[in-house]
């Protein structure tokens, strides 16, 4: 799909933000376990006031494109990574006269009070269909483990939108659990001179 909000205002301001508050050179054990000398931690940016605006509106004509081929009744995605991009999302939604309530998994069950996994998932009904956001893609696995929970509690997901694609098998190993992936960022979007 060739993404309308690429390369527009909104997009690269977004990225001059990514690459000033999120993105540092340096080793790194990643959450799969391997190393890297770069990590991209969005969340020193995605709680930003501004960053919050620039994810909502990208993210909300992202999902119109998908929607031209399939439509959500909810926005889902893991903790903490995804949470602000969920806010972000479901007030954009909503500004624009359409309810797209957010549920967060949570990484651990939570041992008293509900002991619940999911959190904001009582205005959704079953069998809905979930979109996921994820912050940063590189193995998938935690996407998989946020759509398996998701699933597990009856909802349906099979689209992923993320902020950046680290492009390291991420992609294919969501497609091999039947999850089609859109990233309004990749890694050569951090790294060539521009
Ligand atoms: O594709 P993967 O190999 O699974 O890696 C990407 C995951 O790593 C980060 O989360 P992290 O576990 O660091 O948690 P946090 O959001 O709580 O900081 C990021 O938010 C993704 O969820
Ligand atoms: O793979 C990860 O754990 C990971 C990579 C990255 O660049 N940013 C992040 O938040 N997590």
């Amino acid at each position: 799909m060739d993404y309308n909000m690429k390369n527009t205002d909104k997009w690269h301001r977004l990225l001059s933000l990514l690459k000033t508050f999120a993105y540092e050179k340096r080793e790194v054990t990643l959450a799969s376990g391997q190393k890297s000398n770069f990590y991209i931690n969005c969340k020193q940016a995605s709680f930003m006031g501004e960053s919050h605006y620039l994810i909502g509106e990208l993210f909300y004509s992202l999902l119109s494109q998908v929607e031209k081929e399939n439509s959500f009744q909810a926005c889902g995605g893991m903790a903490l990574g995804a949470a602000p991009l969920l806010s972000a999302l479901s007030l954009t939604c909503f500004l624009n006269k359409r309810e797209l309530p957010a549920i967060i998994v949570r990484k651990d069950i939570k041992e008293h009070g509900t002991k619940a996994t999911l959190e904001g998932e009582k205005p959704v009904a079953k069998n809905s269909k979930v979109l996921l956001l994820e912050d940063v893609i590189t193995t998938g696995t935690s996407t998989i483990k946020a759509a398996n929970a998701l699933q597990k509690n009856g909802f349906i997901v099979d689209t992923v939108l993320a902020l950046v694609d680290r492009k390291a098998g991420g992609q294919e190993n969501l497609a091999k659990n039947g999850l089609k992936l859109y990233s309004l960022y990749n890694l050569e979007d951090f790294t060539c001179v521009k």
